[in-house]
């Protein structure tokens, strides 16, 4: 297997609060990793630290490491560049309020693509990408917010190919669809990964099931357990992620 981010004895601290403790893990290239758990165990924290999202909140502090393709993102990384290889997908659909078509463009303008040729290619891969390039490709020019809820979060998600990441974070990203919408971005997911590497945060389990190739069960800041899917479902090896998955709590 080939690891493209190699986490290392990551603590988080939010003030006194520690968040995350001691996590290590190592996420696989072009595969789908899912992370699971219980309100509050730090799912979304662990996501955040993978682009540093957590720089924007006061008084957090971390240690141990983190190193995507070798290299220590809290030290070796510009942030900017960080997040252009490392992007992100929210719960809710947040376009921007402009076009369908400067959603997309948005981000390779940002990084210094001008010329409307080059942008347009940009735009309509980036839009089949997400698989929604049929639904607007006559309604570029028109607001990005007019469009469904689910259409809105594979518009989010073609913002997000559109500056060519490696890794795509998604946190919750189909809590807020309906279920015709979230299997669009499911059956989504599933060829996202021919070309990068998918985290996301899910509290659906039977999602997690459906989509990932890899799962990770935290509790209380911990990573209890994390292997194949399918080993991790039927054949748990700690007591607390059966009674996790079995419904027992949580
Ligand atoms: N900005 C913040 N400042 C202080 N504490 C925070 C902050 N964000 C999260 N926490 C705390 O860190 C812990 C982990 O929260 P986090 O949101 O990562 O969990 P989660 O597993 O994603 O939960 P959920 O599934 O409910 O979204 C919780 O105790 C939470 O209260």
């Amino acid at each position: 297997m080939e690891a493209i981010i190699k986490v290392e004895n990551l603590d988080l601290f939010y003030g006194n609060n520690q968040a995350l403790k001691n996590i290590s893990i190592d996420v696989e290239k072009n595969k789908v990793t899912a992370l699971i758990g219980p309100s509050g165990c730090g799912k979304s924290t662990f996501l955040r630290t993978i682009n540093r999202m957590n720089d924007l909140i006061d008084n957090v502090k971390i240690t141990g490491s983190i190193l995507f393709e070798g290299k220590d993102i809290y030290k070796d990384y510009d942030v900017i560049k960080l997040r252009k290889k490392i992007g992100m997908v929210f719960q809710k659909p947040n376009p921007f309020p402009m076009s369908v078509y400067d959603n997309v463009a948005y981000g390779p303008k940002t990084h210094g693509i001008k010329n409307k040729k080059q942008l347009d290619e940009i735009v309509e891969k980036s839009l089949k990408g997400a698989a929604l390039w049929d639904e607007v490709k006559d309604r570029l020019n028109k607001s990005g917010i007019g469009l469904s809820g689910g259409q809105q979060q594979r518009l989010c998600i073609a913002r997000t190919l559109a500056v060519e990441p490696d890794v795509i974070l998604m946190d919750e990203p189909t809590s807020a669809l309906d279920p015709i919408s979230t299997l669009k971005i499911e059956d989504l997911i599933g060829k996202l990964k021919e070309n990068y590497t998918v985290i996301i945060v899910t509290h659906n389990m039977q999602q997690a099931g459906r989509i990932s190739d890899s799962t990770a069960f935290f509790l209380t800041g911990e990573i209890v357990e994390n292997g194949p899917t399918e080993e991790l479902f039927y054949k748990p090896k700690d007591k607390r992620t059966e009674d996790y998955i079995t419904g027992r709590f949580g």
